[in-house]
C-alpha cells in the first residue's frame, strides 16, 4: 500500500486508480480533513452513545417521546425551510448505487429524483467509493455516456426536467479506511459528503439544483444536529450561501421514530423531510429488542408495510412532515420487474397497492428500485396530487401515536416456517457473496436485495436461534447446502468468505451491531491491499 501525503495531515492509503487523481484532489482533501479535525470526536461520542442507549434499553428502560423536547414539539411557530429548486416534486424516487449503468438509467427513468447510494446499496470497495464520486461529477457535467463490451451505448437523454441528483453519504458507524486523518481512519460519511460537496456542490447550483443528501440510520436528534453543524461549517468552507444544502432523513431505526420532529428541528434551515426506511427499520428493531420474546418477528416476507406498528411509523412520519411543511416520502417495495408477462403484472400489482397506501396516507412521494416501476408509482400518485407537486396540505390532525403502537409487533404474524428460515440464510450468504465481490445492491429470486434486507435476514436467524426457535445445527446444516448450491453456480465466487461473514455476524452470541465494518475491514480493506 502506497502513502502519499496530498494535503495537511489527510493520507492516502492506497493505490492511485483511474482519475482518482480527479476527486482525490489536495484542496478536496483538505476539506475533508477540517471537517474530519471538527466533527470525528463529536462522532465518536455519538457513537458511544449509541452502544449506551442500546445497553440502557436491552435491560428493560423505556423508550418514549423524550420529555426534554416536549417545548419544541409542542411550539407551533417552526418549519422547516421551503422546497429547494428541484425538490418541490417528488412523486417518484428511484435509488441506486453511483455507478454509470444505474446513473444513465436512473436519471433517464422518469423518476423525479434519483438518490445515489453510498449506503445500502454500495459495497464500500475503494473503488466503488471514487468511482462513485466520478461518477457523479460527471453526471451533472453530462458527460457520463458510455458504451458497454457488447457494444450497447448508454445516453444520457434530453428531458426537459433531469432527475434531481440526491446523494446518501454511508452512515456514522463506517469508517473509510483508506483516507487516514491524525492517524485514525476518516468517518466514511464524511468522505462520502465532503468530497461530493467540494466537487458537486457549485455545479449544482450552476445547473439549477443544490447540494442535496439523504441522511442514513441516523438513531436521535444530536447525529441530526451533527450533521447540521457539519452542513454549516462546510458551507462556510466553500463559501457557499448557508441554507443551500437539503437533507432528507431516513427514519429506519426505532429510536429515531421516537424523535422525528426532534430531527426535523435540528435540520430545519437544511431540511428536506423525512424518509420511511422500512428495511432499516425492521432491522433496527430486532436488533434492538431481539433479547425479548415479545419482540419474536415472523417471516420478513409477512411483516409489510400494513402491520400495525408498521403503519404507526409512517402516519406519524406524514403527521411530523406535513406539521412542520416537510415532504415525507414513501418506502422501498422490494420487488422487482419480471420478464414473464403475468408474473410482472403481479410484480406491478403489489407494488401498485404498497404505493396506494402511501398516496392515501398522505406521503408525497416515494422511492422504487427499478425504472421498470417508475411508471406504477407515477400514476399512483397522480392519481393523488394531480397537478399539484405534493400534499404538505393533508395535515393529518387525525393521526395519534402512542409508544405502544410503535412497539406493539406481537400480534403480526405466525412463527417462522422453514422457508423462511432457509430464505434469510440463502439471501444473506447470496447477499454477503456478492458484497464482497463490490456488488452492494442485487436481485435474488425476484426481490432487490441490500444491506439493509440482508441485516434483517442476518439477525432474524440471530434472533430466532436466541429464542430456540431454530437449533444451530439446522442453520449449519442449511447453511452447508446453501453454500454447496452457490458454489456449484459461482464455483469462482468468494462462498466461503460469505459463509465467514455469515457465521461470525449470525452465529454469535453476543450480536454485532452491523455485519459491515468488519467485513469491510477483512475483507474489502484488504483485497485492495491485495489488488495493488
Ligand atoms: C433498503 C434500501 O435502502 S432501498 C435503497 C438501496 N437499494 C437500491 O438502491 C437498489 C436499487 N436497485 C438496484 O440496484 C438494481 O435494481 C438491482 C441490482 C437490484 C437489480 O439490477 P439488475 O440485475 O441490473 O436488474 P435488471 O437486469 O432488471 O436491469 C435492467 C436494466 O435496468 C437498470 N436498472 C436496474 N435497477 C436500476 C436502478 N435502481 N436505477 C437505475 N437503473 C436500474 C439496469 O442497470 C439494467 O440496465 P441496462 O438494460 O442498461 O443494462
Ligand atoms: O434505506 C432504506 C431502508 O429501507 O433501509
Ligand atoms: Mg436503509
Amino acid at each position: 500500500m502506497s502513502t502519499t501525503t496530498l494535503a495537511q495531515h489527510v493520507r492516502v492509503l492506497a493505490e492511485p486508480g483511474d482519475r482518482h487523481d480527479e476527486i482525490l484532489t489536495p484542496a478536496a482533501l483538505d476539506l475533508v480533513g477540517r471537517l474530519a479535525a471538527e466533527f470525528g470526536e463529536c462522532r465518536e461520542g455519538l457513537l458511544k452513545e449509541r452502544r449506551r442507549q442500546a445497553i440502557r434499553l436491552a435491560a428493560g428502560s423505556p423508550l418514549e417521546f423524550p420529555v426534554v423536547t416536549s417545548a419544541v414539539r409542542d411550539d407551533p411557530g417552526w418549519r422547516v425551510a421551503p422546497p429547494a429548486p428541484g425538490l418541490a416534486d417528488r412523486r417518484v424516487e428511484i435509488t441506486g448505487p453511483p455507478d454509470r449503468r444505474t446513473a444513465v438509467n436512473a436519471l433517464n427513468s422518469g423518476a423525479s429524483v434519483w438518490m445515489a447510494d453510498f449506503e445500502d446499496a454500495t459495497a464500500p470497495a475503494w473503488d466503488n467509493v471514487i468511482g462513485g464520486q466520478l461518477t457523479l461529477l460527471d453526471a451533472i457535467e453530462r458527460r457520463v455516456d458510455f458504451t458497454t463490451a457488447d457494444g450497447t451505448a448508454h445516453r444520457l437523454g434530453d428531458r426537459d426536467q433531469p432527475a434531481t441528483i440526491v446523494v446518501r453519504p454511508r452512515g456514522w458507524h463506517l469508517d473509510e479506511e483508506h483516507l487516514e486523518y491524525g492517524g485514525r481512519p476518516v468517518p466514511a460519511a464524511l468522505v462520502d459528503f465532503g468530497l461530493y460537496f467540494f466537487h458537486c456542490a457549485q455545479r449544482q447550483i450552476d445547473a439549477g439544483h443544490g447540494p442535496y443528501f439523504s441522511l442514513p440510520k441516523l438513531e436521535n436528534r444530536y447525529e441530526a444536529r451533527l450533521w447540521h453543524d457539519i452542513f454549516v461549517s462546510a458551507q462556510e468552507l466553500l463559501g457557499i450561501p448557508r441554507g443551500t444544502i437539503r437533507a432528507t432523513v431516513l427514519i429506519e431505526t426505532i429510536t429515531a421514530a421516537f424523535e422525528m420532529e426532534e430531527i426535523l428541528h435540528e435540520l430545519r434551515e437544511h431540511s428536506a423531510g423525512l424518509t420511511a426506511g422500512r428495511w432499516d427499520y425492521l432491522f433496527s428493531l430486532i436488533k434492538t429488542f431481539g433479547h425479548r420474546t415479545d419482540f419474536l418477528l415472523p417471516d420478513r416476507a409477512e411483516v409489510t408495510m400494513t402491520a400495525p406498528f408498521m403503519r404507526a411509523c409512517t402516519e406519524l412520519l406524514v403527521r411530523t412532515c406535513h406539521k412542520r411543511g416537510a415532504h415525507a416520502i414513501g418506502a422501498m417495495a422490494a420487488q422487482m420487474p419480471a420478464e414473464d408477462p403475468a408474473a410482472n403484472e403481479a410484480v406491478l400489482a403489489a407494488v401498485r397497492r404498497d404505493k396506494e397506501h402511501e398516496a392515501e396516507a398522505g406521503f408525497d412521494g416515494s422511492w422504487v428500485a427499478h425504472p421498470g416501476l417508475v411508471r406504477v408509482c407515477r400514476d399512483v400518485f397522480d392519481n393523488v396530487l394531480g397537478d399539484r407537486p405534493h400534499q404538505l396540505d393533508r395535515t393529518r390532525d387525525d393521526v395519534e401515536v402512542t409508544p405502544a403502537d410503535l412497539l406493539s409487533v406481537r400480534r403480526v404474524g405466525g412463527p417462522p416456517t422453514p422457508g423462511g428460515v432457509r430464505t434469510n440464510i440463502a439471501v444473506a450468504l447470496g447477499y454477503f457473496d456478492a458484497w464482497l465481490r463490490g456488488q452492494g445492491a442485487v436481485a435474488i429470486d425476484g426481490l432487490m436485495e441490500d444491506a439493509a434486507t440482508a441485516e434483517i435476514a442476518r439477525v432474524q436467524i440471530w434472533q430466532w436461534l436466541r429464542h430456540r426457535v431454530i437449533d444451530r445445527e439446522t442453520v449449519l446444516r442449511i447453511l452447508d447446502e446453501e453454500v454447496a448450491a452457490l458454489t456449484a453456480v459461482r464455483p469462482w465466487a468468494p462462498v466461503e468468505e460469505a459463509r465467514a461473514v455469515f457465521e461470525r455476524t449470525t452465529l454469535a452470541g453476543e450480536l454485532p451491531l452491523f455485519f459491515t465494518p468488519d467485513a469491510y475491514s477483512r475483507h474489502l480493506v484488504r483485497r485492495a491491499e491485495a489488488q495493488a
